[in-house]
């Protein structure tokens, strides 16, 4: 990038610099850092939500990602307990055009600035997050290091160096890095629209909840449309998941690519399938059952993070605006015989559903449970939960 280019003011630090995000490409683009001190680095990506910060930067899905908000004021309502995906922040860090003001929300229990810092994650503001967003949707997705000094001092070749150094999100199984180590019945209850949060442990169908890196409102939902869940880790065996007599398997999202993580998932699911178990994918998962079926997964140019991405069901041409948060996609001209396309984006007409056709097997790329985003897609948990009954 030129040194004109507004976004980045080359390599020596500008005075009240105290925060930079220094790109593979050389570029470093300074600002102010907050949050944890320290550098961490990972692909940069957007994500174009106004609302549920707290929810994207605990999305497990984020691991080894740097999110940039295109919504400019982020942590104006602080934090709180309970729009958690995850209990810590995933994404190593994030970039904003607004410095963190003071919270103002009868919910929130602190800052997003000193709740990043207590979990060690870097903040940047004072971006032009609207000029390096529009680099992302042209360039692809960098590797980069963010970076947080207080006295602004930065050594730029070593992270740079850094920056070229990491190897990248293709190839990673970042799912076993965020997976639980143990079997968990989950308690956390369901979540509904205009009730908010509640407690227990759901009746109904089993749902064993293959975690490669799960949101907790996935789970809520899952409750909330019938089903009691219990979620096992990422490397759960097929005996080991048969053993708690599951009427339904879920397949969670998660971080990474999905090929590398189907190196021990695959052979998984196809046992399951091979035994008619009932599966759920979502995003992930839905990636990881489309390879198990035989399907082939690629890395985006331009992945999708945001919650009003249409999406167009193929049966019956209705359109669900959805959330998503993918950066890899099951390659639509690769689905076997068997395999059926379900949905599809309108915004670039990539993949976004597939069921196995004489199975009850479906997974989709997109978010239905939403948070952050709209409820068109919740129908899908209904559908699954009610046909295991
Ligand atoms: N949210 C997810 O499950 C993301 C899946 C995968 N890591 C991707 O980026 O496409």
């Amino acid at each position: 990038m030129a040194q004109s280019d507004p976004l980045c003011a080359g390599n020596r630090v500008p005075e009240t610099a105290t925060g930079a995000l220094i790109l593979a490409s050389g570029d470093v683009i300074w600002g102010r850092g907050f949050g944890a001190e320290g550098h961490a680095v990972g692909e940069v990506c957007f994500n174009t939500s106004m609302t549920g910060y707290q929810e994207v930067m605990t999305d497990p899905s984020y691991a080894g990602q740097i999110v940039t908000f295109t919504f400019p004021h982020i942590g104006n309502v602080g934090v709180n307990e309970e729009d958690v995906e995850a209990d810590t922040p995933h994404a190593l860090g994030c970039i904003v055009r607004e410095d963190v003001t003071a919270p103002s929300n009868f919910r929130s229990v602190g800052r997003f600035d000193e709740w990043l810092k207590d979990n060690g994650r870097i903040g940047l503001a004072g971006i032009d997050t609207r000029a390096l967003t529009r680099r992302i949707r042209e360039q692809g997705a960098p590797n980069a290091v963010i970076a947080h000094n207080a006295q602004g001092r930065f050594d730029i070749d070593a992270l740079v160096a850094a920056a070229r150094g990491w190897s990248g999100l293709e190839g990673l199984d970042l799912a076993k890095d965020v997976t639980r180590e143990e079997t968990d019945g989950w308690n956390g209850g369901p979540w509904q629209l205009g009730v908010g949060y509640g407690q227990g442990v759901g009746e109904g169908p089993h749902v064993v909840a293959i975690d490669y890196g799960t949101k907790k409102n996935i789970l809520r939902r899952l409750v909330n449309a019938g089903a009691r869940v219990t979620v096992v880790p990422a490397t759960a065996s097929y005996d080991e998941i048969m053993a708690l007599k599951p009427d339904g398997v879920f397949l969670s999202n998660g971080p990474g690519d999905p090929a590398a993580t189907g190196s021990y998932a695959i052979p998984v699911i196809r046992q399951l399938l091979d035994a008619q178990m009932p599966i759920f994918g979502i995003c992930l998962g839905h990636q990881l059952l489309g390879l198990a079926a035989g399907a082939k997964t690629a890395k985006m140019f331009q992945g999708h993070r945001g919650a009003n991405h249409p999406v167009k069901r193929l049966s019956d041409g209705r359109v669900e605006i959805t959330a998503m948060n993918h950066g890899f996609a099951v390659d639509a001209d690769s689905l076997p015989e068997g395999v059926k396309a379900t949905h599809v984006s309108l915004f670039d007409g990539t993949l976004c559903g597939l069921e196995l056709t004489g199975r009850r097997a479906f997974g989709v790329q997109y978010h239905p449970e939403a948070s952050p985003g709209p409820m068109d897609s919740d129908y899908l948990f209904q559908s699954f939960v009610r046909g295991l009954a």
